[in-house]
């Protein structure tokens, strides 16, 4: 038979199959259907007869509609792309590997689930460790039908008479195709080395380092899904927390883990994890540095141990016709003998009166001894801690504290060199006083891991006052699931993790570190980074925080991923060579595929760029089916939005180099790289990002060549 009659033959075998499975999924839904109509009946029969059981009959009603809603739910889910894989083996036993696992009436298995210890073989065999597997077919399917098969031969010498073996590479096919908005999963064709990472163990510590495109995310996000499958138990009730650079990413990757089911995944962006604030503001690398900076902890001690702004600087009360006061020095000392005792302020309140009714009874015992008097020191507490006017002073002068107050106190120089003093460098200190000066602008997301520190160190105020803290915070967005919809309910500053996903780890700063440590307490990590790719100027304090995030949390285990998927070898080349003398030679992946088409660098005169960058992209969109991302310095975006915006299409995005990171389109325009390169003190890393973004087609639009 000719190579297209073998195809068409094989694939209508594979047909034969796929219809199968989705002639039982329809059973499965229907059976589904049915437990839940049955549910809602007996709590409907229930409520008639009022019978004794009610409770239990409704509680079983709860039970059968939830589960029947969850099958629903996932059979629904898995419902693309249903069937993905086969395996023939020496014994001649064929084995169908899907989304999901299904079996048949007589309970034979017509679909093994990708993440089951008998398709492991899919992902692990190869020539030299086949794993008893003779070929390896990969299935692709649009809805229902089989559009495509694609083999591997892995034991040549067993190959039956009758076994046809059709096509090259799944994995070419799969990585040449255009890409959309949202990142897909890659169930079918994931490789050896990324499937050892996604089934390593749940417990202790996974780091996955690997150069642009090696899969990293894909791998962290498919391994969140294996675990939630094999340990269910263990992981399921509290929950996976997966963290990602921006909500541009988060919304990039949204749709990964439902496709593949899941959807008991929280999703946020750095800007996001506390909750009540989205923040997207970047801040200039300057100031973001100083505010990353483990540094900070002693500077917002100090600024939250300060008289807070506003507050009475002298006490004055009447005690048996004589007037005690303290003045400004003597209440700062009361103040200060407070915080020695260390606890938070906003649950020290009471201490804070008892300390204040001792200077007082300290000050009256003063003057009656000037006076050859004696007083009963026991009864002046006695009665001025019952006294109204004690208390009026004492809220205002011990006010409860937010976290956003103390953080905008800052912008006053005076209070942030004091609190500054000996531990940031003038320099220092007048660049983050700037940065807080407007009291208007929202927050940055570096401001989001201060806010968090300071939550924790100033303490839940007591019960009653919380609502109002909780409004000083904005309105909260509610968690967000792996699909974007709001997930199970979880209390505020939810701590309790089973495992956390942090993605380009790399980047996170010391404070940030903190922020997601408290929040992964009790979990199990998984840790995805490139350093070559880190935009954070001091990784031995970034190292320092991470470390002591995971605590003595073991085993700690190392994966380093190899090879790029995503760009093609002639733009990754490029990209190698700009970041050449930054990174190690075995610090860059190889790219395994070519496309015979070289990036286009076009140097103009400075004027002339804005013309270039919209030919550009022009040419980008008609030659390429996918996405076309228009990539410059952060400073820059309204400007080159402005310069494209005649051409809206859903296919264009402009994006600044900090937000590109984790992203990736069909085609790339890369403005000004050297503006990249300036604009942060690790630059060259930051164009490499940017360099990295394209998996077909890259134009470097640049009025100079210092970048090259
Ligand atoms: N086994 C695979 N099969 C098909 N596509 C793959 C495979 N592995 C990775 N890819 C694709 O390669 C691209 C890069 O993957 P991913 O974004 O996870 O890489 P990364 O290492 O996180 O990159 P970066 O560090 O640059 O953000 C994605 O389009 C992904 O779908």
């Amino acid at each position: 038979m000719s190579e297209p009659r073998v195809r068409r033959a094989e694939i209508a075998i594979e047909q034969g199959h796929v219809d199968r499975v989705y002639a039982r999924l329809a059973e499965l839904r229907s059976q589904a259907e049915a437990m839940r109509a049955k549910g809602y009946e007996i709590g409907h029969g229930a409520q008639r007869e009022a019978v004794f059981e009610q409770a239990s009959m409704l509680f079983e009603r709860d039970m059968m509609v939830f589960h029947a809603n969850q099958t629903l739910q996932t059979l629904d889910a898995e419902y693309e792309g249903l069937v993905f894989g086969r395996l023939d083996q020496t014994s001649g036993e064929k084995i169908y590997v899907g989304r999901l696992g299904i079996r048949d009436a007589e309970f034979d298995n017509l679909v093994t689930d990708w993440r089951a210890p008998a398709a492991a073989a899919f992902y692990q065999a190869t020539a030299e460790e086949p794993m008893d597997v003779v070929r390896r077919r990969v299935i692709r399917c649009s809805g229902q039908n089989v559009l495509d098969v694609d083999d591997d031969v892995l034991i040549a010498d067993a190959v039956p008479d009758d076994m046809r073996i059709v096509g090259e590479g799944a994995l070419m096919a799969a990585l040449g195709r255009s890409r959309g908005e949202k990142m897909r999963d890659i169930v079918a064709t994931i490789q050896r080395e990324q499937d050892e990472v996604i089934r390593a163990p749940w417990r202790g510590v996974t780091e996955i380092t690997g150069g642009p495109g090696t899969g990293k995310t894909a791998v962290a996000l498919h391994r969140a899904a294996y675990l939630l499958y094999r340990y269910r138990r263990q992981l399921g009730g509290a929950g996976v927390f997966v963290l990602g650079p921006s909500g541009v990413f988060t919304s990039y990757i949204s749709r990964v883990l439902p496709s593949m089911g899941e959807t008991n995944v929280e999703l946020r962006a750095l800007g996001e994890v506390l909750d009540g604030i989205v923040a997207t503001r970047q801040d200039p690398a300057k100031l973001a540095a100083i505010k990353g900076s483990l540094r900070m902890r002693r500077v917002l001690t100090r600024a939250m141990r300060d008289a807070p702004p506003g507050v009475p600087d002298e006490m004055r009360i009447v005690y048996r016709g004589e007037v005690l006061k303290l003045r400004g020095k003597e209440l700062d000392k009361v103040r200060r003998k407070v915080h020695g005792h260390g606890g938070p302020p906003n649950r020290s309140r009471v201490r804070a009166a008892e300390t204040l009714l001792e200077a007082l009874a300290d000050k009256a015992e003063e003057n009656a001894r000037a006076d050859g008097r004696t007083i009963d020191r026991a009864e002046l507490i006695t009665d001025l801690g019952e006294r109204i006017d004690f208390h009026r002073f004492l809220v205002v002068w011990w006010p409860i504290l937010y976290p956003g107050e103390i953080l905008r106190s800052l912008g006053d120089p005076a209070r942030l060199t004091r609190a500054g003093k000996g531990v940031l460098s003038r320099e220092e200190i007048d660049l983050l006083a700037a940065g807080y000066a407007d009291r208007e602008q929202e927050w940055s997301v570096a401001d989001v891991a201060l806010l968090d520190e300071l939550r924790v160190l100033i303490g839940q105020p007591p019960k009653r006052r919380r609502r109002a803290q909780q409004l000083e915070l904005d309105a909260a967005p509610p968690a967000r699931g792996s699909d974007g919809s709001p997930t199970t309910h979880r209390p505020e500053h939810y701590d309790e993790y089973s495992h956390i996903v942090v993605d380009e780890s790399q980047d996170l700063s010391p404070m940030q570190w903190r922020m997601i440590g408290r929040r992964g307490k009790y979990a199990s990590w998984t840790v995805v980074g490139d350093p070559v790719q880190s935009s954070w100027p001091d990784p031995d304090e970034a190292a320092q925080a991470r470390d002591h995030a995971f605590g003595v949390r073991t085993p700690r285990r190392r994966y380093t991923l190899r090879t790029n998927y995503r760009n093609s070898a002639e733009i990754f080349d490029l990209a190698a060579r700009v970041v050449a003398g930054h990174a190690k030679e075995d610090e860059l992946p190889k790219a395994v595929r070519a496309t015979g088409l070289e990036p286009d660098v076009r140097i103009v005169d400075k004027p002339g760029v804005e013309g270039s960058v919209q030919a550009a992209a022009k040419d980008l969109m008609d030659s390429v089916e996918g996405t076309v991302g228009v990539i410059c310095a952060m400073d820059r975006v309204p400007e080159v939005r402005s310069w494209l915006q005649g051409r809206a299409d859903e296919r264009l995005k402009v994006v600044g180099s900090l937000d590109s990171k984790g992203l990736e389109y069909d085609a790339v325009v890369l403005v000004e790289p050297t503006e990249l390169i300036t604009e942060s003190t690790t630059g060259r890393r930051v164009l490499y990002v940017a360099l990295t973004r394209a998996t077909q087609q890259l134009t470097v639009v640049a009025s100079d060549r210092e970048w090259l």
